[in-house]
């Protein structure tokens, strides 16, 4: 399969913050893929990146094996890219801007626009300045698709939609993807992307924590929940390739998120002497996420506070 985009090692320091510390990423073609992370992760930097708004610090990147850093106009020609905060000519209506944004590209741009707008319901006559936080987001989006681009590149593109509109809208990137075009999204609505996305890399303090296809991602992470007959009890370190990625006591049940984990694992757990239980559990994606970017730190009921993780070895 073709990678419609390949970054290698970008890095994007601003004064006083590093906010892509060598990203590698290679997205294929005919795919959705999601890139999640919290705020503050680095996803639009990366955005601004791809489409030629913002020169990385260092690395390299091509798209449709173009270079954003030289070729960002043709770039934008090719690909529909809406940022999170989409800018909008205020003063012009909905039917102008429409008319305005097809000079650029062939004729079937504006009746594929008129009837995205027909289609969303928003009068052609109403002015950009007055349209609701929705309503502006569903003219970005019809402007990005009108040329039925081969590369997407939406950034937090539900924001604002009301929830039956989100819903279409990601369900039509399915069928982009599927007639070989490619979605690449920035989304916080996790379980939303968990509908639609076939590859899913998420993005945690400006490096790529982890980019696999949603299915592998989900197969992969497993919640684990061990029972002891006293809190104190030691477990043994998880042999590789397993990845502790959070780990939880609640006097004497301990429950961790392990990358990689088996049925091997699950027999050394439950042979250890004072474990009275091991079961196991597969995770949604918006858990996977937090453990992958470590917030499932807020408090929690815990029996015994003082008590230390008992894990020989730490984290694994
Ligand atoms: N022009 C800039 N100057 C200084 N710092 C910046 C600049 N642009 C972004 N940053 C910083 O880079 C980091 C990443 O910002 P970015 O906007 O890429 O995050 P994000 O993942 O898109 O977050 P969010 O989900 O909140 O939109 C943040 O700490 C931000 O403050």
């Amino acid at each position: 399969m073709n990678h419609i985009i390949q970054t290698s090692d970008l890095t994007m320091s601003f004064r006083g913050c590093d906010a892509l510390r060598g990203v590698t990423l290679n997205v294929d073609e005919g795919t959705v893929f999601a890139l999640l992370g919290e705020n503050g992760a680095g996803k639009t930097t990366l955005i601004r990146i791809l489409t030629g708004f913002q020169l990385p610090t260092s690395g390299t990147c091509r798209i449709m094996d173009l270079n954003p850093a030289k070729d960002a106009l043709e770039i934008r020609r090719r690909t529909g890219y809406v940022s999170d905060a989409p800018a909008l000519y205020d003063w012009m209506g909905v039917g102008e801007i429409g008319w305005f944004a097809a000079t650029l590209y062939d004729n079937q741009f504006l009746p594929r626009y008129k009837e995205s707008i027909r289609r969303y319901e928003i009068p052609e006559d109403r002015k950009i300045r007055h349209l609701s936080k929705g309503q502006r987001a569903k003219v970005a989006l019809s402007l990005a698709l009108a040329h039925d681009p081969d590369l997407l590149i939406l950034d937090e593109p539900t924001s604002g939609l009301d929830p039956m509109v989100r819903r279409d809208f990601l369900e039509s990137m399915i069928d982009r993807a599927a007639s070989g075009r490619t979605v690449f999204l920035s989304s916080h609505q996790i379980s939303e992307v968990e509908r639609v996305a076939d590859v899913i890399a998420i993005l945690h303090d400006g490096k790529v924590r982890v980019c696999e296809p949603l299915d592998k991602l989900k197969d992969s992470v497993t919640e684990v929940a061990i029972s002891l007959e006293d809190p104190l009890v030691a477990l043994p370190t998880l042999p590789k390739p397993a990845e502790v990625l959070d780990e939880q006591s609640y006097g004497r049940q301990r429950s961790m998120v392990v990358r990689h984990y088996d049925s091997e694992m699950h027999d050394l757990l439950a042979s250890r002497v004072g474990v009275t239980g091991v079961s196991e559990r597969a995770l949604s994606l918006e858990e996977i996420f937090i453990a992958f970017t470590g917030r499932s730190q807020s408090p929690k009921p815990v029996e015994n506070a003082e008590i230390p993780m008992a894990i020989e070895g730490g984290l694994a």
